[in-house]
């Protein structure tokens, strides 16, 4: 195995836009939210900048295609923009791509950004038809919600879960993350709420309820990296360093055998396996502090704990209800709402979910700080169970 970019890369600075129903502004208007914040925080000026990674997803008409988009709305100073689009884990396909940019040497400094104006597109709810229909990825007649809602019926089946059961599990799922977005001012959904309402709730698709689902937002998000060596040059410290990112697509298997039982994610498991090893860790339920998972639904964060090795197979229901991954237990997750609350634009969201590790890394998280993290996950998936493209970074402070 290759060595990787263990400590070779750091967080010069990052930057989010609030998320939400974001009517009032353009695509433009969320990138320049979201690159302020990161220019200011990294302490440089745009010349400094060697090359950009774009990412969004959907919206071809109001954002554009292309690398322009960006380097337009932000007056890049005449360098490359190249956009990335990997469903839901474009955000962490555009960090891999400056990542790796900086860690070749390429590049002294690197951006990444993610935008995405989701709410001017009508996208979520009931089936849309999908532009350019390519067959293997054709979803019959299906959206996310039903295509992780077949998640919790398989993972009901294979482990002998009752399904009041599971259904109380995910509930505390999104208590828990709707109790942590209630901190967060630049989350979409800012208020708590009770097991009951989420018990109760109108359903999307069986056993997901309207509370089980992310929220469909507009949001941008950015992130800044360079050497750990030019980041102290440039005044930082407490640096935040990657200690792992990988990336796993789907090649087919799960659909074309009858081993996949569609109860995990396989490739979640794989980039699990091979982030660990490349972070030098072996023991993640003890070494993980905190993680942002990607919760499109409730059901994908508590089968995720399983693929990650957070929890024991089969165990996860029990560990949910038990608190394991709440803020006050052993290792939060979505400790700023997560996709549910924080909402879901989908280009942003692999990058929104790196800007909560680093915050917390740094002590900068206000009311949601958590004591003293030293090592954060984040799990960013795009696609469905069956075929898709699954992230796992690992980020901590230098050292660690
Ligand atoms: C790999 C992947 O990431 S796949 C995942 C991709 N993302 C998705 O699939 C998005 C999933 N979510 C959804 O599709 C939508 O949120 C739905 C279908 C659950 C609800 O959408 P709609 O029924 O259109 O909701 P609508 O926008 O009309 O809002 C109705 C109310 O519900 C609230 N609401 C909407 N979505 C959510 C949500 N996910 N959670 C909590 N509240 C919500 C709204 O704020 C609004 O409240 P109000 O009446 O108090 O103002």
């Amino acid at each position: 195995m290759a060595a990787g970019i263990r400590d070779k890369v750091a967080i010069l600075g990052m930057g989010c836009s609030k998320f939400g129903e974001r009517w009032d502004a353009s695509p433009e208007d969320l990138m320049v939210e979201a690159y302020n914040e990161a220019m200011a925080d990294a302490g440089i000026v745009p010349e400094q900048l060697d090359a950009a990674w774009f990412s969004t997803h959907m919206d071809d008409v109001g954002t554009g295609r292309g690398g322009t988009p960006m380097g337009i709305a932000l007056r890049l100073p005449d360098i490359g923009v190249t956009r990335v689009e990997n469903f839901c884990a474009g955000g962490s396909e555009a960090i891999r791509a400056a990542a790796y940019a900086v860690a070749a040497g390429a590049c002294d400094i690197a951006i990444a950004l993610g935008v995405e104006k989701l709410k001017d597109t009508g996208y979520g709810g009931l089936p849309v038809a999908t532009v350019g229909t390519y067959i293997p990825q054709w979803y019959p007649n299906a959206v996310a919600p039903a295509n992780f809602a077949q998640l919790a019926s398989a993972y009901r089946s294979k482990h002998g879960v009752d399904a009041a059961l599971l259904k109380r599990a995910i509930a505390h799922v999104s208590v828990k993350s709707h109790a942590n977005g209630a901190k967060n001012p630049k989350a979409h959904f800012q208020k708590a709420v009770s097991e009951e309402t989420v018990l109760h709730a109108p359903i999307i698709a069986e056993p997901l309820g309207l509370f089980d689902c992310a929220g469909v937002s507009d949001g941008a998000a950015a992130v800044i990296v360079t050497t750990p060596e030019i980041a102290r040059r440039l005044g930082k410290r407490d640096l935040v360093t990657f200690k792992a990112l990988q990336i796993v697509t789907s090649n087919g298997w799960e659909l074309q055998s009858n081993q996949w039982d569609g109860s995990y994610v396989h490739t979640a498991r794989v980039a699990a396996r091979r982030a660990y090893a490349e972070a030098g860790i072996t023991k993640p339920r003890e070494q993980v502090s905190m993680t942002e998972v990607h919760d499109c639904f409730s059901i994908t964060e508590l089968v995720t704990m399983e693929d990650l090795g957070l929890s024991d197979v089969g165990g996860a229901v029990h560990d949910v209800l038990d608190g394991v991954f709440d803020a006050d237990g052993r290792i939060p997750c979505q400790i700023d709402g997560g996709l549910k609350c924080f909402g879901h634009p989908i280009g942003a969201s692999g990058i929104r979910m790196l800007y909560e590790m680093y915050l917390q890394l740094q002590g900068r998280a206000g009311p949601r700080q958590l004591s003293n993290p030293t090592i954060g996950l984040t799990h960013n998936l795009g696609g469905q169970p069956s075929q898709n493209v699954c992230s796992v970074s690992i980020v901590g402070l230098e050292g660690a």
